[in-house]
């Protein structure tokens, strides 16, 4: 038999398929096809944002090796929550608190942190690298080579826009409304990922709320998937645009409080470091096991009925958490 893990980093949710416990590893096409079976929510399954797929490091160093397959089928280079999640599996695997872990891009960092509650589990994990590029996001057609707090015309004619990759691409705007948080979120969202000329690659893009010093209100519209109750890399690419875009309300030295839809994370940022970068601090949540046979992997089907899922009790713990959280 083969097993899932059922995950989520602020609710944003994926299944971990460990390649290395397998007879046979799920070629590149078979991933794509279980992405795209699995991650499709219906009524006898809940779905998900996407698979976080645990392989073998291909150098000395890392514990293992993390790769991001998004609901549409789609490869991303860095997955924040999702790593947050691998990082609590390979830990509880190979019993260790501090690793690094090969990502497409880069090695980064994990370690475990103290609960945040009774049954919530939270590790750390290193986001970078940083880049500001127009040829790492990429982006094309918007006049510049650099966005950062510039109005984009060709996006909105109100709304100052920030572009940076931590390894995958994010946009970002601090915004007052909540129309904007839902309504000019979407659109904007759809717009720049399906065919256009701004965002070839598409794009996540990130509307903030300034809450105060410190602490901000995240959404994201997340390529590959869509609105997702959280995006850690996009949580944590909007810190750093509010640390340099706001230096009076971002004081570096302490974490930002950072809530989203699914929960709150916190962020420290290092805008100062000659390779910028960003720690991301929150839950990594198991909520099921599900044992299936791994043919019924191979082939991508998903046939509810021939899965057993055994639910664990961590879930009530979260939604405990996050009710006791100070939103104001
Ligand atoms: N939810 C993730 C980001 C996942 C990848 C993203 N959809 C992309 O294509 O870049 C996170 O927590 O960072």
């Amino acid at each position: 038999m083969a097993e899932l893990t059922r995950v989520h980093g602020s609710e944003n949710q994926f299944f971990i398929l460990d390649q290395t416990s397998l007879n046979q590893a799920l070629s590149e096409e078979e991933l794509t096809q279980l992405a795209l079976n699995y991650c499709q929510k219906d009524a006898n399954w809940p779905g998900a944002d996407g698979i976080l797929v645990v392989e073998s490091a291909t150098h000395p160093g890392p514990i293992g090796r993390m790769v991001v397959v998004n609901a549409d089928g789609s490869r991303a280079s860095m997955c924040g929550n999702g790593l947050r999640c691998v990082g609590r599996y390979l830990a509880e695997k190979y019993n260790q608190t501090e690793f690094t872990v090969e990502t497409p891009a880069a090695d980064l960092r994990v370690s475990r942190k103290d609960d945040l509650a009774p049954e919530v589990q939270a590790f750390s994990v290193e986001i970078s690298p940083v880049s500001y590029e127009r040829t790492a996001l990429p982006f094309d057609k918007l006049g510049k080579d650099e966005i950062i707090n510039e109005y984009l015309p060709e996006l909105s004619n109100r709304l100052l826009f920030t572009a940076l990759a931590v390894p995958n691409p994010h946009l970002v705007s601090f915004v007052k409304d909540e129309e904007d948080l839902n309504q000019t979120l979407g659109d904007l969202g759809q717009k720049l990922n399906q065919t256009n000329p701004y965002f070839p690659d598409g794009v996540n893009v990130n509307f903030a709320k300034i809450l105060g010093p410190n602490r901000l209100f995240v959404r994201t519209y997340e390529r590959g998937v869509g609105f997702t109750n959280a995006c850690g890399t996009g949580m944590s690419a909007t810190s750093l645009a509010f640390a340099q875009n706001y230096p009076d309300l971002v004081d570096t030295q302490q974490p930002i409080e950072v809530f989203n839809p699914g929960g709150m994370v916190k962020t420290i940022v290092h805008p100062n470091e000659p390779q910028q970068w960003i720690e991301l601090v929150g839950n990594a949540t198991f909520t099921a096991k599900i044992s299936l046979d791994e043919a019924l992997l191979h082939s991508g089907q998903l046939q509810p009925d021939q899965l057993t899922i055994t639910p664990t009790t961590e879930e009530d713990a979260y939604l405990n958490f996050v009710n006791s959280l100070n939103r104001d």
